[in-house]
């Protein structure tokens, strides 16, 4: 038999107010991904470096920058608050936008580093043993850095990290939290943690579980091993950029512009462009409650291992010697 159609009066179509979508769709302040004021303000004068954010460096497109470059733009605390602060502001221009009758042309936002290396991990001279390893910093700066991260992610804006240096530690997780990954031939990124005796403690693991498969997550995790332009291509982690010294922050825009202009360089119409990346990122899991919750469980493991022999050791000789993990890439 046929298929009756359905009475005309039983397609209801009711179009959400502006005050709805934005209660239903749009980047709730959930409590989970609120940063503890009690830890910025500890961290906000621990350290040096700063991350800037120029929400407007190019037509469509935000950039972030890491600064500490004599440290291959490692992070210092200090440097967690103000990357906490240009994600919320990222977070406020998206949300403002939203109320404006002509929107914004926000779409993209490009992370790169002072001198090319995009970060290499916690900045291990940035804190004294005594407050580093005290149960309470791991704790603090691993839920800063899961919540920061994360918020990242959930930006309905597309992410993108350029990168010609390292990606080291809590670097390579950070890139890994981008949408893409923009590299020189002559990137390595390093999931160093297990050298250093602990697990990631940023995100990292989970989000590289969402690219590849279990065996070789485990694989990358578990040696710490070096991973080169030609296999982060191959892996699909990254796109690579042929030339001796990329411009991060120029190769970054470029990449970007495909989204941000039309084939005849026309602006494409950003907030079509944000709801684009909210339903891709909806559809793959990806900044979604529940991949917060497998996030939790990777903050746990950090926390447990973090301050342990094996993570001090390792630690004490970086930071003594300045001779640790870099000796094995
Ligand atoms: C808590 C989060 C956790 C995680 O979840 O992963 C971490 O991030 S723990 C930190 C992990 N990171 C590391 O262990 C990286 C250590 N660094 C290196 O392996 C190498 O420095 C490098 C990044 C591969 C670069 O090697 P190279 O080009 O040979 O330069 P140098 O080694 O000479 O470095 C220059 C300069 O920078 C200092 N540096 C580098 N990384 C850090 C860091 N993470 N913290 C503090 N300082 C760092 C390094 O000591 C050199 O200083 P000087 O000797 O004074 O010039």
């Amino acid at each position: 038999m046929p298929a009756r159609p359905l009475p005309v009066n039983a397609i209801r179509l009711d179009v959400p107010t502006l005050k709805q979508r934005h209660k239903s769709n749009f980047l709730p302040r959930n409590t989970y991904l609120k940063p503890d004021t009690k830890t910025l303000k500890d961290f906000k004068s621990f350290g040096s470096g700063s991350v800037s954010l120029a929400p407007r460096y190019a037509p469509g497109i935000a950039l972030i920058e890491l600064r500490n470059a004599e440290k291959k733009n490692a992070m210092s605390p200090k440097m967690m608050v103000d990357l906490t602060r240009a994600v919320g502001d990222l977070e406020t221009l998206c949300k403002d936008t939203e109320d404006e009758k002509e929107g914004s042309d926000l779409v993209g936002v490009v992370l790169c580093g002072e001198g090319g290396d995009l970060c290499s991990g916690f900045d291990l001279s940035s804190t004294p043993p005594t407050k580093a390893f005290h149960p309470s910093f791991s704790t603090q700066m691993s839920t800063l850095m899961h919540q920061t991260l994360h918020r990242l992610r959930r930006l309905p804006l597309i992410t993108l990290a350029s990168i010609s240096g390292h990606a080291i530690g809590g670097g390579a997780e950070l890139a890994l939290s981008c949408d893409y990954r923009l590299i020189s031939p002559h990137t390595r990124l390093k999931f160093v943690q297990i050298g250093m005796g602990v697990t990631p403690g940023w995100g990292g693991g989970v989000y590289l579980q969402s690219h590849l498969r279990h065996g070789k997550v485990l694989e990358i995790l578990g040696t710490g091993r070096s991973l080169g332009a030609e296999e982060l291509r191959r892996l699909e982690l990254a796109e690579v950029v042929d030339g001796e010294k990329i411009c991060v922050r120029e190769a970054g825009v470029e990449f970007l512009r495909k989204f941000t202009h039309d084939a005849q360089g026309n602006l494409r119409p950003a907030h079509v462009v944000r709801e684009m990346k909210r339903l891709v990122s909806a559809a793959s899991g990806v900044g979604t409650e529940e991949e917060w919750e497998m996030l939790e469980k990777e903050r746990e493991s950090f926390v447990r291992l973090w301050g342990q022999w094996a993570n001090r050791q390792a630690v004490e000789k970086f930071v003594g010697t300045g001779k640790g993990e870099r000796n094995n890439l």
